[in-house]
């Protein structure tokens, strides 16, 4: 097959790379030309474990390329995909300009039948939407395909050629079927529905495991109320197969390009129709929330004074093994700390850069390492589980620290790490391992 991808950020370019490597003619169009320089460069313009590697050798084989030059690209192709973004507007609801523009720019490149797929998530409609908009610049023949993508940043690679499930959204047999056997060395489990469905279906995905993140981090709050740790009662309700362990890890709530936008975006589809999807409307209050609940910690170890204060933070990313910061965490902690006149020493091994150009240098110091910014630091909070952080000497990090304070946003380290160490010590629903009681701080703070 010939296959054309618009747009190059994580969807386009991962699921681009993978349709070659399943022996496809793949070109990858994006209309940022520097990104383009950069993938025919040999780079990758993100941070995805295994994915250079597998574009190195599949743009090798002659089955990828890169080009900004959507007309030509769209004019070879057998299917047309759609992986542009779609941020958020501010009243919550989907950007559907950049889908617009592309679905103009391939119906002006049209010539002959063509499969247009859109892995874009989109609300419900938008599919019907690009076929009118195509419809209304070309008499070429094509069928519309609502194609959603399911992968996880930081694992997107595995993700992609190893789905839980294809979905695939039809109103033609021939098509459904065409895609059903694109991808079916991928996986038996494909999902042929009706295009609604499946544009649906994705919102839906998203917004349960967001649920599932804010129910947790609800029952963590209690727990340390109530003196449970929610590591153990996660544990224990994962066992039961209805539930599953996966998305019941409480921390500083989720992030990232999907989750925010996606549920924001749901509740905006369902107030169209007239219906207040009041269950999601507090997921995202409750999410919101927990992010302040590393502040709420120092806060109360500080007497609510943070002004003078310094703070390191390890970790910038919404989640390891990737550079995005998009709606992180970070990002409302470090500005929050650095307003109540803290002064932030931040490291991340991987996000820094994309941090400071999408929001600025807030007055943080950066620093080049891990032990570099917990040096001298009146406390540290652990904001994304990266390994390095994990595997940190505590001896070593304590003997850094002008106070050794953690508050740890991830719940990485456990109580036998801790148990010769002094740390003063701060996690997220397991009050137990709260070490550092009152007369500590007191001592301390005089
Ligand atoms: N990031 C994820 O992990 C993920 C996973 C599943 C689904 N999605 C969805 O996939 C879509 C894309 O997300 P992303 O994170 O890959 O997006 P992104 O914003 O990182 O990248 C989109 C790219 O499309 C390019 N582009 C926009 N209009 C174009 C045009 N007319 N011609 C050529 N290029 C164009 C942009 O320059 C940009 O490089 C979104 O709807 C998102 O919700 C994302
Ligand atoms: O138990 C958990 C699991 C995740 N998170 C947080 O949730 C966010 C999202 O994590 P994850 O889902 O792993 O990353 P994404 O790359 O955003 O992937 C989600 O969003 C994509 C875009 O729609 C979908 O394709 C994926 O299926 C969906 O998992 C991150 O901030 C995580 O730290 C938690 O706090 N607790």
């Amino acid at each position: 097959m010939n296959i054309t991808v618009i747009g190059t950020g994580y969807v386009g370019l991962v699921s681009g790379i993978c349709y070659a490597e399943l022996g496809h003619h793949v070109v990858c169009v994006d209309k940022d030309l520097s990104k383009v320089e950069i993938l025919r460069n040999g780079g990758i313009p993100i941070y995805e474990p295994g994915l250079q590697e597998l574009s190195a050798k599949n743009t090798a084989a002659g089955r990828l390329s890169f080009t900004g030059d959507l007309r030509q690209a769209v004019g070879q192709a057998d299917i047309v995909i759609i992986a542009v973004g779609t941020p958020s507007l501010p009243n919550g609801e989907a950007n559907l300009s950049y889908i617009d523009q592309a679905a103009v720019e391939i119906a002006q490149a049209m010539n002959g039948y063509k499969i247009i797929a859109v892995k874009s998530t989109v609300p419900v409609g938008t599919n019907e939407r690009v076929a009118n908009l195509i419809r209304s610049w070309t008499s070429e023949r094509f069928d519309s395909i609502s194609l959603p993508e399911f992968l996880r940043e930081g694992s997107a690679v595995q993700d992609t050629l190893h789905p839980d499930r294809i979905v695939i959204g039809a109103d033609s047999q021939e098509a459904a079927d065409t895609m059903a056997e694109l991808h079916k060395p991928l996986t038996d489990q494909i999902v042929v529905t009706d295009i609604r469905s499946a544009e649906m279906l994705k919102y839906a995905s998203n917004a349960f495991l967001a649920t599932k993140i804010s129910f947790i981090n609800e029952i963590a709050n209690i727990c340390e109320k109530v003196g449970a740790d929610v590591t153990r009662v996660a544990e224990g309700m994962g066992y039961d197969k209805r539930i599953g362990h996966a998305f019941l890890k409480a921390g500083i709530g989720y992030g990232g390009s999907c989750f925010p936008k996606d549920t924001r975006a749901l509740i905006q589809i369902a107030g169209n129709v007239d219906y207040e999807f009041k269950l999601l409307r507090a997921v995202v209050e409750v999410n919101q929330d927990q992010r302040m609940s590393v502040i709420r910690k120092l806060e109360t170890i500080f007497d609510g004074e943070l002004s003078g204060k310094t703070i390191a933070v390890w970790g910038l990313a919404f989640k390891p093994n990737t550079d995005d910061v998009r709606e992180s965490p970070a990002v409302e902690i470090i500005q929050y700390l650095v307003r109540s006149g803290a002064r932030v020493k931040a490291y991340d091994p991987i996000a820094m850069q994309n941090f400071k150009t999408m929001h600025g240098d807030n007055g943080v110091m950066w620093c080049d390492d891990a032990l570099e910014a917990a040096t001298g630091a009146d406390a540290l909070c652990l904001l994304t589980e990266w390994e390095e952080f994990v595997r940190v000497d505590l001896g070593q990090l304590q003997s850094l620290l002008r106070k050794p304070i953690l508050i740890d946003g991830r719940n990485v380290f456990k109580e036998e790490d801790l148990a010769d160490t002094a740390f003063i010590y701060f996690s997220i629903g397991r009050p137990r391992l709260n070490q550092g009681i009152k007369e500590e701080m007191s001592a301390l703070n005089g």
